[in-house]
């Protein structure tokens, strides 16, 4: 018995001792030797117990050693197995006596790969303890799966006194763990990676073409009239059809392309292109793939499809905006007819974004008012009178200072913002006529509205309704000026709101009269109250005998017609006295105003009274 534990023992004996009843005896010796012998009883009665709770604890260690569902083997310091469980045999398949003295690291039924097991063994040895899953072959040649723990027992001094290895066979558990990986990464029907998988490829893909310079296109594909297909031979025949199709598309691919079904019969393909120059050729495969007839029984079908692409890196975009891209392309594919492969247009992308961008700007601007409207005075050339003022919207910009309608308006056409900015300035407008009139300023002033906003159904009602809200309003005092260059889709639309405006009592005019395709055809249709001549042909009145020829037959049209005329873009007094002897009465331009604030125009009014060259031109 070592030292320590013969101290030990005797400590415990004394202090059992100590709780007995006292012995009494004359003689000091013999007290001290009976004391020696009743300490070395107990002694005795101690070591007893304590080898009879040894048994036990051996007894309940062999066990547990013998029927716990896990694998154990025990190894001698030189790392040799000395002992192995029943359940060991159990899951290896190996007999107990066929493993002892063995490396665990050899036995194939631990580990296939036995670099590895050497790897966990090291680690156990540095930190006591390894635990994780290797995949093993059994006795009977199949393949499990261990989840294995590894543990080293280290003596006093450091050395490796044993090691103990614990394993159970979680095979089952790894297989559901890939039939749930199949399921989120694979289609059913056809087995093609699904869309999911198909991202991680493509991702992975992008990162490899860019490091090799490589092409990918990127191909989202749509059966057509694969309804019908269903429809006429049934949904089963319909499976077949789509497996056919897989089948057929699978014929083209190399090992660096990537096949998907991401939909009922959309499918995706990744092509790598070395060279670019191979991508109509790979295209044109893949077509031709499709219209191999498929046989479903006793027919043969063949089906055609609409496909859309994309190319990275010329389309420098993520995963999912190239799928997004090459599906935006195939939706044009099925529209311009079906059965043909469009490519998605990069530049044609850009520019939709930035007008979608510039517009949410103009939308907050709208919100954020930073719009203006500015009035150009217009007079009569008859006696210099101002008769009204055009109102012209204008852009405060908080960083490009005040923006022009033409840098901005191109952007609104055919958009909803179009209707609510022209329905923005006829408020302003009419709110501003109405504070004339309290002035005692008897202004017509007239408001542009586009074609598109004009054939809104509801926009007599919505006009109706604004000069509802502003009762100091005479209805003449508003006039309409219609774009007459910009098309006018529906003229039945047109005149039937023209005409209920004019019943209002709002005036309508024809804009930029003479620049459109169709003037003299909403002249006919359209039931209007002036025209106004498009500056380009005023310009060059005095020196273009064309232009003069024009601006004389347009005011000729307007007197046939019983329509004021108005000149735009008047520059000089000659201009003036030039149309107004040819008999257009009303004269706007920079050489009478350039248009204003508001609150300018009450000062340029002072000044134009006491301008006495223009009051009054040759009639
Ligand atoms: N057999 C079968 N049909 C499916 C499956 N999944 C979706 N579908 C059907 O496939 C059709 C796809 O619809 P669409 O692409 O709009 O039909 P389409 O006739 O090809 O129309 P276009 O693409 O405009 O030519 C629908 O009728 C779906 O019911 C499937 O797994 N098996």
């Amino acid at each position: 018995m070592n030292p320590l534990r013969a101290a030990t023992l005797r400590s415990l004996a004394e202090h059992r001792m100590a709780a007995r009843p006292p012995r009494k005896l004359a003689n000091d010796e013999a007290m001290a030797l009976l004391h020696e012998l009743d300490v070395h009883q107990i002694e005795l009665e101690l070591q007893n117990e304590a080898l009879v709770a040894a048994e036990g604890e051996l007894q309940l260690a062999a066990a547990v050693f013998k029927h716990t569902a896990d694998g154990l083997f025990f190894c001698d310091s030189r790392g040799l197995i000395v002992d192995v469980n029943p359940a060991f045999s159990r899951i290896t398949g190996l007999a107990r006596e066929a493993v002892l003295g063995k490396a665990p690291g050899s036995l194939s039924a631990l580990g296939i790969h036995k670099g590895e097991f050497a790897q966990h063994l090291e680690h156990a040895r540095w930190h006591g303890h390894w635990q994780g899953e290797v995949q093993g072959i059994k006795a009977d040649g199949q393949v499990h799966t261990l989840r294995l723990s590894l543990a080293v027992v280290h003596d006093l001094t450091g050395q490796i006194q044993h090691g103990v290895g614990a394993f159970s066979d979680i095979s089952h558990l790894s297989a559901h763990a890939a039939e749930l990986d199949r399921m989120a990464h694979f289609d059913d029907l056809t087995g093609l990676p699904n869309r999911r998988r198909f991202v991680d490829r493509l991702n992975q893909a992008m990162a490899r073409a860019r490091r090799q310079g490589h092409l990918l296109a990127v191909c989202y594909l749509d059966l057509d009239g694969f309804k019908d297909i269903n429809d006429r031979f049934g949904h089963a025949m319909g499976d077949l059809a789509l497996l056919g199709v897989t089948r057929h598309l699978c014929t083209v691919l190399r090992a660096e392309d990537t096949l998907a079904r991401i939909g009922g019969d959309e499918f995706v393909l990744l092509l790598d292109l070395a060279d670019p120059d191979d991508c109509d050729a790979a295209l044109a495969r893949v077509m031709a793939s499709l219209a191999r007839p498929i046989k479903l029984g006793k027919h043969s079908l063949s089906v055609a499809a609409s496909m859309g692409v994309t190319l990275f890196p010329g389309d420098d975009a993520d995963a999912d905006t190239l799928m997004r891209h090459a599906d935006q392309a195939m939706y044009s594919a099925k529209e311009q007819g079906k059965n043909r492969v469009l490519h998605f247009d990069v530049q044609l992308a850009r520019r939709a974004q930035m007008h979608r961008e510039q517009q949410a700007r103009l939308r907050l601007a709208l919100v954020q008012g930073e719009f203006r409207v500015h009035f150009q005075p217009k007079i009569d050339l008859g006696d210099g009178r101002v008769v009204g003022v055009e109102a012209l919207v204008r852009w405060q910009h908080p960083e490009q200072g005040l923006l022009p309608p033409l840098s901005f308006l191109a952007n609104l056409q055919h958009t909803e913002l179009d209707h609510l900015l022209g329905e923005w300035v006829l408020t302003q407008t009419l709110g501003q006529i109405e504070r004339w009139c309290s002035q005692g300023l008897d202004l017509v002033a007239s408001v542009n509205i586009s074609p598109d906003h004009l054939l809104q159904p509801e926009f007599a009602d919505r006009l109706a309704a604004l000069l509802a809200a502003h009762p100091g309003v005479r209805p003449a005092l508003l006039e309409l000026e219609i774009l007459e260059s910009a098309t006018v889709t529906d003229l039945n639309q047109a005149a039937a709101t023209v005409s209920r405006c004019r019943e209002l009592g709002v005036k309508v005019s024809l804009d930029d009269f003479g620049t459109g395709h169709s003037s003299l055809a909403l002249l006919r249709y359209l039931p209007v109250d002036g025209l106004k001549i498009d500056q380009t042909f005023v310009r060059d009145l005095s020196t273009d005998r064309n232009d003069h020829a024009l601006v004389n037959a347009v005011i000729s049209l307007g007197a046939a017609f019983g329509c004021e005329v108005t000149a735009e873009g008047v520059e000089t007094l000659d201009d003036a006295a030039e149309l107004h002897c040819l008999g257009c009465r009303y004269a706007q331009g920079f050489g009478i105003a350039r248009p204003m604030p508001v609150d300018r125009l009450d000062d340029w009014l002072d000044v134009w009274r006491a301008h006495p060259a223009w009051q009054g031109q040759p009639g």
